[in-house]
């Protein structure tokens, strides 16, 4: 990115918005294009210390320089955060983008004062090491410039998909927003195992972790069905069948459609929760 990056201000610097800022910088994003707001002083001095990003404590002088706003605050505290910011985010017009779930459009413009262009970004914490993946909503007000310079940003951490209706997002969170969670909890059962059989925990944790990407880049790369991928491990009558006949035995299918959509119910059920 060169230095006529858009100026970026993060308001909240927690777990998903240092995963953000940090992957931009890792990338090679300005940093003095980067400025992050929160309460907690010794977050703001590691994300100075780690990246060289700038930071306050004041969202409104973060707002106030800035070209597109991340909103990355709790839904809980979104509106209690966002009102107080109405005045210099009309006054400044920055594109607002919101990864929170569970916080619609309609509210996050009704906080903010209206008519600004609103991004919902659902990003998820894979960002940090620039292979997140995200999904994008705008609303009317954002233009295609501004739909491009999102891309870009989220583009320099992952990859980014728009998509054409806000519900959809409510998709996003439960395949790939929460997803890192489910593979972490597959790779934390498998290295327990792991340790039971008797493999030291660090060795077996490298095992896992890569398997994990070797798997994750032959469904990206190759093109072939995931399914495909599975079968052509399962030599016939050897190790693997034994293992897969076990998960598809023990219901996982129907279990991982259950966890998705008991994810994706919480975000709708959080969407009429806080809305005003
Ligand atoms: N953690 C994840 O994997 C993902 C999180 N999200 C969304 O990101 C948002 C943030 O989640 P996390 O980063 O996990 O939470 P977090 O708790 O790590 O970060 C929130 C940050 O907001 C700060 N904050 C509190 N009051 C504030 C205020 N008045 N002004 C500015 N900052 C304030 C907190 O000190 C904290 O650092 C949520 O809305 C969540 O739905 C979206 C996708 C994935
Ligand atoms: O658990 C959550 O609510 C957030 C949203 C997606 C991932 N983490």
């Amino acid at each position: 990115m060169t230095t006529s990056a858009p100026t970026l201000a993060f308001i909240g610097a927690g777990n998903m918005a240092s995963s953000i800022f940090g992957g931009l910088v890792s990338n090679g994003w300005p940093a003095d294009k980067i400025i992050a707001a929160e309460p907690a002083r010794e977050k703001l001095d590691e994300a100075e210390q780690k990246f060289g990003i700038r930071t306050t404590t004041d969202n409104a002088e973060a707002i106030s320089e800035a070209d597109f706003v991340v909103i990355a605050v709790k839904p809980q505290i979104m509106q209690q955060v966002l009102k107080p910011l109405a005045p210099a985010l009309q006054e400044r017009k920055p594109v607002l983008i919101s990864v929170a779930a569970g916080i619609s459009e309609q509210s996050l413009s009704e906080w903010s004062g209206g008519n600004l262009p609103i991004v919902r970004c659902m990003p998820n914490t894979p960002a940090l090491m620039q292979q997140g993946a995200s999904g994008l909503y705008a609303n009317a007000h954002v233009s295609e410039e501004q739909k491009k310079l999102t891309t870009d940003i989220m583009n320099a951490v992952g990859i980014s998909l728009w998509v054409e209706r806000e519900e959809d997002i409510d998709n996003v969170i439960a395949l790939s927003g929460s997803g890192p969670a489910y593979f972490f909890l597959m790779m934390e059962a498998m290295i327990d195992a792991g340790e039971k059989m008797g493999v030291p925990r660090e060795t077996a944790s490298q095992l896992v972790a890569q398997t994990a990407l070797g798997a994750a880049m032959m469904v990206k790369e190759t093109g072939v069905d995931a399914g495909e991928l599975k079968r052509r491990v399962m030599s016939p009558k050897g190790t693997t069948e034994q293992a897969i006949f076990t998960f598809e035995d023990g219901g996982l299918r129907e279990l991982v459609e259950k966890a998705m959509a008991n994810c994706h119910k919480r975000a709708q059920e959080m969407t009429k929760e806080f809305t005003s």
